[in-house]
């Protein structure tokens, strides 16, 4: 697989999930480019997680097609899925092994070889500051640390195609600044990033594009160099809503 082939990390066409209710996602197009941050913001209940399951084949679609990698989603091979990194709902820890353990034993998993591990470890703990944490056990962790393990698993084996549902939550400052930082490398790399996120202000400091959400739809996009986010963001969401309401 060349990287010519795969310079769109990731592709979705006509997804539609529904739940009881009206809920769910009804129709999104989303394309995640090479060297891309490419952020989704939208209110609570918009549906971005619901598309960030999707895309992850951790939902079943009931329409729509995803291109992972280059690779139909449901016919990816382990290679593709390797070079994926993601953190949606659970980090992926072990809670009775130690930080660096946990971090090992997902490196594996995500078919990092043997003799590359401890250097993608090390990298996953410097890169979100884990340090001083390696001994300690996953289930003793501060939420915040936990969360930061969390991004340290997706990250440390340097995915082609990121995929994180709101990464910024939990983390302190000093977190974030690691987690931008992060990010920014992995995009400056050639990985494809794709974050959700309700922190307009720390979206608009990394993100190449800015995708709004609303009631299951891609309504518009936001200038990430744009004087007033949130009042660019709120005219966006509440136009949707009166065409919706037809009023
Ligand atoms: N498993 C489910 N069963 C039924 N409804 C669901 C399910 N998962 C999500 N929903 C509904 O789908 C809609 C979109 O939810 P989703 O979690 O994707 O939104 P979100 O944009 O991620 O919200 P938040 O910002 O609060 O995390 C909501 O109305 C939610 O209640």
């Amino acid at each position: 697989m060349t990287e010519a082939t795969t310079a769109v990390r990731l592709e979705a066409r006509g997804l539609v999930r529904r739940f009881r209710g009206d809920a769910g996602i009804r129709g999104i197009d989303l394309d995640v480019a090479a060297g891309e941050i490419h952020a989704l913001v939208g209110l609570n209940g918009a549906g971005k997680t619901t598309l960030l399951r999707s895309l992850l084949g951790m939902l079943r679609l009931d329409a729509g097609r995803v291109r992972l990698l280059g690779h139909d989603l449901e016919l990816a091979p382990p290679e593709a899925w390797s070079a994926v990194g993601h953190l949606v709902e659970q980090p992926f820890a072990y809670r009775e092994l130690d930080v660096a353990t946990s971090l090992a034993a997902v490196a594996r998993l995500r078919g990092v070889p043997r003799g590359d591990v401890r250097e993608a470890v090390e990298r996953g703990i410097a890169a979100l500051g884990l340090q001083g944490l390696e001994r300690r056990r996953v289930g003793e962790l501060s939420l915040g640390n936990r969360q930061r393990l969390g991004l340290a698993a997706a990250l440390q084996h340097r995915p082609r195609l990121v995929v994180l549902d709101e990464p910024s939550n939990a983390l302190d400052p000093a977190g974030v600044l690691l987690l931008r930082a992060e990010l920014l490398a992995r995009a400056a790399d050639g990985a494809g990033v794709l974050v959700s996120s309700h922190h307009l202000d720390e979206v608009a400091r990394v993100a190449d594009r800015i995708t709004v959400v609303n009631a299951g739809r891609v309504v518009g996009a936001l200038d990430p160099a744009g004087a007033d986010l949130e009042r660019a963001f709120f005219a966006r969401v509440h136009a949707d809503d009166l065409e919706r309401s037809g009023t």
